[in-house]
């Protein structure tokens, strides 16, 4: 069975983060196994499916925490439909295109309800890089509103200045500060602003490592934590118990192999994100309207029903 070369391509954007951002892994998700569909040269309709689900376990295989990553596999998968190659093919292929328009869509929404919490003349910190964060701000900046944003570099990867670029171009005056520097600085600011990579059932939510200290400490100082999250970072599975793995990543993203040798022989970890329990969270602003954390199983339960399979598992009841 082949996978085609972009699937290939695209699972190791992924796992590198040469491709990043919840919202951004689970669309380039999508548009691979639109490109393995399109360009499959699968004979028998049993050949396709199975393609396609392979095609969505490499995907999926890449990094564990992100949901958007297996929300993105089952919406395309489980549409995958009909009796003939040519019929898998153009289900596949719209569902995928489906998906895509749909982020975009609900990202403008999820802006434009985020904006209605800023101010003309806030601040607003930003930890990471979020494409549903920076909508917010790009939503407010339309309405006519100033804004000023302070911006944490992120460490070890640096997102921040994703984010620093991105406010600049949109005329934002950005103060860029280390991590360490967060809590001085949040007297300065209005609003904390994250993004997510998966949010629980029972309102906790899971993004860059030092969002929960970021959390803590801006809950001390009275700012409100938001959480921008389209409803695709919504992980069904906590529904049901399961918890959310934390991605631990390279020790070389912390320390380079010259400093480690340099140090000596310690144990270094890496983990990529961590949990802010729902307490110190004020709104989770979402494409659907903004919850507080506590209410957000309502949504899930209404978009997910009890519980979902694996995206490659093959729906037995639709
Ligand atoms: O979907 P959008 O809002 O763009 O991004 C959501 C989250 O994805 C990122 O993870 P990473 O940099 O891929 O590890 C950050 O944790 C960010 O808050």
């Amino acid at each position: 069975m082949d996978l085609h070369p972009t699937v290939e391509t695209t699972a190791e954007d992924i796992a590198s983060m040469e491709t990043r951002g919840a919202a951004t892994i689970g669309a380039a998700a999508a548009a691979a196994l639109r490109v393995q569909a399109g360009e499959s040269d699968a004979v028998t309709p049993e050949a396709f499916r199975a393609e396609l689900r392979v095609a969505g376990r490499r995907l999926h295989e890449t990094r564990p925490t992100a949901v958007s990553l297996p929300n993105a596999l089952r919406y395309v998968l489980r549409r995958m439909d009909g009796d003939e190659v040519a019929t898998l093919r153009a289900s596949v292929v719209k569902a995928a295109t489906e998906f895509e328009q749909r982020l975009d869509r609900a990202q403008s929404q999820l802006g434009a309800i985020g904006a209605n919490r800023l101010q003309d003349g806030d601040v607003v910190m930003t930890h990471c890089h979020s494409t549903d964060a920076l909508a917010c701000v790009e939503a407010a900046l339309d309405q006519g509103k100033h804004l000023e944003a302070i911006v944490k570099e992120t460490r070890p990867r640096l997102q921040g200045h994703i984010t620093a670029r991105a406010l600049r171009e949109m005329g934002v005056p950005v103060t860029l500060i280390v991590d360490n520097a967060a809590r001085r600085y949040l007297d300065d600011a209005d609003h904390v602003l994250v993004g997510a990579d998966a949010i629980a059932a029972d309102g906790s939510v899971v993004n860059k490592i030092g969002t929960s200290g970021l959390a803590v400490n801006a809950r001390e100082r009275g700012v409100p934590i938001v959480v921008a999250a389209q409803t695709i970072k919504l992980h069904p599975a906590t529904m049901t118990g399961h918890t959310v793995e934390i991605e631990m990543r390279d020790e070389r993203e912390v320390v380079s192999d010259e400093d480690r040798a340099d140090i000596g022989d310690v144990a270094v970890e890496n983990p990529a994100f961590d949990v802010t329990p729902p307490r110190h969270i004020d709104a989770i602003v979402t494409e659907s309207g903004q919850f507080p954390p506590e209410s957000i199983v309502t949504l899930m339960r209404e978009l997910f029903g009890d519980g979902v399979a694996e995206p490659w598992v093959e729906p037995t009841n639709e």
